[in-house]
């Protein structure tokens, strides 16, 4: 029987401590949607590392199997995509009526994860992003018809606690690592490309550095208040004869809007061309 929350605590369980499960560790520990005196992660061998989170966070860590698993209502599977299948074979004896997988393994899909457990078997895959650490994911998450209305709400609690979750059909996960979760990777870029600009024209690295990113923190909370009126706030800041429209006018010759779309297409495709290397 699943457990609710409001009183009634969840065992959780993280197969893998690296920092993706750091990240939803805090976030849930401190939100309150897990308890630390029932959550557990393990890892294949790095017990230094597992010391280091049961200290930071209170939880349990360990390798006994058996005692973290037995009973667990929520599994998630926090390895890299290429020890999906340890990590399934792993847990797969210790799956019951009760019991919900949450991935996060990029690529992995659900029609894998449940040949691995080849029982009927709630799981939810999805899909964060690296500002988890910071608690401002953006995170998608897909069911399979196995998972209840509570183990849904679990989930949604869990990446809340790291920032935004949204619930997506399965067939939109590789849309969604193309927009999201490698999404961080393309403002990094933008960000490295106006740091080398600003030095070139005389800025110090420290001052570009700081007008950079309070130009980024400046930039997203305008387009959340605006909700996502990426188009208008531009054209408020671009005078007619002015700089703005200078640079707009040479990213448009330098055809840089294009690039980006065929950019995020072509992560789409690499996403679904890793997906097909999980199928049984
Ligand atoms: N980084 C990103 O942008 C995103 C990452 N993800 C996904 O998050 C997942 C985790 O990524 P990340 O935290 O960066 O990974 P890390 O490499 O930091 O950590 C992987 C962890 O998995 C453990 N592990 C490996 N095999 C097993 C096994 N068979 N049983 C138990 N534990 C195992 C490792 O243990 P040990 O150290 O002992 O080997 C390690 O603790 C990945 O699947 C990735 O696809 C999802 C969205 C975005
Ligand atoms: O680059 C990757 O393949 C993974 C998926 C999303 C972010 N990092």
């Amino acid at each position: 029987m699943f457990r609710q929350q409001g009183g009634i605590t969840l065992k959780a369980v993280f197969i893998g401590a690296g920092s993706m499960a750091e990240a939803i560790i805090a976030g849930a520990i401190t939100s309150g949607a897990l308890q630390a005196e029932n959550t557990y992660v393990t890892n294949r061998a790095n017990n230094e590392r597992l010391k280091e989170l049961a200290a930071q966070y209170g939880i349990q860590s360990g390798y006994d199997m058996e005692s973290a698993l037995n009973n667990a209502d929520v599994i998630v599977l926090a390895m890299k995509p290429k020890d999906a299948a340890a990590g399934l074979e792993a847990i797969r004896s210790y799956i019951h009526n009760g019991s919900v997988i949450i991935s996060l393994l990029a690529g992995v899909g659900i029609d894998f994860m449940e040949k691995a457990i080849g029982k009927p078997c709630a799981i939810i895959r999805s899909m964060p992003n690296t500002s988890a650490a910071v608690g401002k994911s953006a995170t998608a998450i897909a069911l399979n018809k196995h998972v209840t209305a509570g183990q849904h709400k679990a989930a949604i609690d869990l990446f809340t606690a790291i920032g935004l979750a949204i619930t997506v059909d399965e067939s939109q996960m590789d849309a969604v690592t193309a927009v999201s979760g490698s999404g961080p990777a393309y403002i990094y870029y933008v960000a490295e490309a106006m740091q080398t600009s600003g030095e070139e024209l005389g800025l110090d690295h420290e001052t570009a550095k700081a007008l950079i990113i309070q130009t980024l923190l400046g930039a997203a909370d305008m387009l959340s208040e605006s909700n996502g009126q990426a188009a208008s706030l531009r054209k408020a800041i671009t005078s007619a004869g002015g700089t703005t429209e200078a640079a707009i006018r040479t990213f448009d010759e330098w055809h840089v809007k294009e690039a980006i779309e065929a950019g995020v297409k072509e992560a789409a495709a690499q996403s679904k061309r890793l997906g097909l290397s999980y199928k049984h």
